[in-house]
């Protein structure tokens, strides 16, 4: 028999979810055997989803292993600028971060959100000014339907992290990935200054790119009906570039030419995609796209996105970049800080966000 509507009261349902502070994985440690309402998607976009067309083309695969000679650097900048203008995303092997890191990363964040629910509770909290805490559904209050996933949140933007900082069941691994992901960001940043023909310090030590990062840590529990919810809403990250680490479960899609295409786990390699920060200061040249993860009765899935957020204190003033030259390519967007832009984003539910945002 099925539950008559004016029963159901989303509101009261999703602050229930929230109130609990146990996230996703504590309705799996629930016995729940049905996906809870608040995660079902609406049957408009369970339609639009039959009709969507997946395809079987693969992201770019960029090897940053050899940069001794001229030649071979040009080929890297090359390769990266063909990827972030055409695909906005592409994965990277032989990026210097020793794979036992990558491991140790991905269980580390397993340790965190598989710990006691008690001691995680602690760290429950929507305060986005909280330099570490733990939520499900950065958009719980504004989406249609929830997501079907947790997140440790790291935030680094307003100021670095200490070790001592991070919860204690995570944090030797997690902070040696911090120190090197923090690394591969400045030789992206270097690399993608020149495919723009800029400065080769002209995005990290003049734009501060790299400066402000913040780390989600996802946990996506094996979902009993993965058809009627999703792990992540499509969306574009707000940031200049994010560089992200996911385990073996895969799950992640791009939207390509109006195609879904899956970002298919390829061991040992990091997924590098560009995010709004940079298709505004590259005025539309690099492009940054749509993905979501789709729900999976495997897992958990484990990923952790480090979000390159740019110079905030003190703010920075970003926009289009002038000696790209607007004779020929008039500037699209307003200038904007970095506050404002992540406010914003955070105002609107996560699929309505985006660089349309900041157009003039
Ligand atoms: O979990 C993933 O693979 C993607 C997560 C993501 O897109 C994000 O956190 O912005
Ligand atoms: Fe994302």
């Amino acid at each position: 028999m099925s539950i008559p509507d004016q029963e159901y009261n989303r509101e009261d349902e999703l602050k229930a979810f929230d109130d609990s502070k146990a996230g996703v994985k504590g309705l799996l440690d629930a016995g729940i055997k049905n996906v809870p309402k608040i995660f079902i998607r609406p049957p408009e976009e369970l339609v639009e989803e039959l009709n969507t067309i997946m395809s079987d083309l693969q992201v770019p695969v960029i090897d940053l292993g050899a940069t001794e000679t001229e030649n071979q650097r040009k080929k890297i900048v090359d390769q990266l600028g063909q990827a972030s203008e055409e695909w906005g995303f592409f994965q990277v092997v032989n990026h210097g971060i020793p794979v036992s890191v990558l491991d140790e990363m991905i269980s580390s964040i397993r340790l965190f959100h598989e710990q006691d629910v008690e001691m995680k509770k602690e760290l429950y909290s929507r305060d986005r000014l909280r330099k570490v805490r733990y939520e499900s559904n950065l958009d719980l209050y504004r989406s249609t339907s929830a997501n079907w996933r947790d997140t440790l949140n790291i935030s680094m933007v307003i100021s670095d992290i200490e070790a001592q900082e991070l919860p204690q069941v995570c944090r030797d691994g997690v902070f040696e990935y911090i120190n090197h992901v923090s690394k591969l960001g400045e030789h992206l940043f270097e690399f993608l200054s020149e495919a723009l023909g800029l400065a080769p310090d002209y995005l990290g030590s003049r734009m501060e790119c790299g400066r402000g990062r913040h780390i989600v840590c996802h946990y996506y529990p094996p979902c009993p009906e993965p058809e009627l919810t999703i792990g992540s809403t499509k969306h574009t990250d707000p940031a200049f570039i994010t560089i992200l680490l996911q385990d073996h479960i895969g799950g992640l899609q791009v939207l390509h030419q109006n195609q879904w295409i899956d970002v298919q786990p390829i061991p040992a390699a990091l997924i590098v995609n560009i995010g709004d920060f940079l298709q505004i200061l590259s005025n539309d040249k690099f492009r940054s796209v749509k993905h979501r993860v789709i729900a999976n009765d495997i897992g958990p899935r484990i990923s952790a996105a480090c979000f390159f957020m740019g110079g905030v204190v003190p703010p920075k003033i970003y926009g289009p970049i002038k000696e790209l030259g607007y004779e020929r390519n008039p500037s699209r967007y307003k200038d904007f800080v970095v506050t404002d832009y992540v406010a914003k984003f955070h105002s609107v539910p996560l699929e309505l966000s985006g660089v349309h945002l900041f157009k003039l």
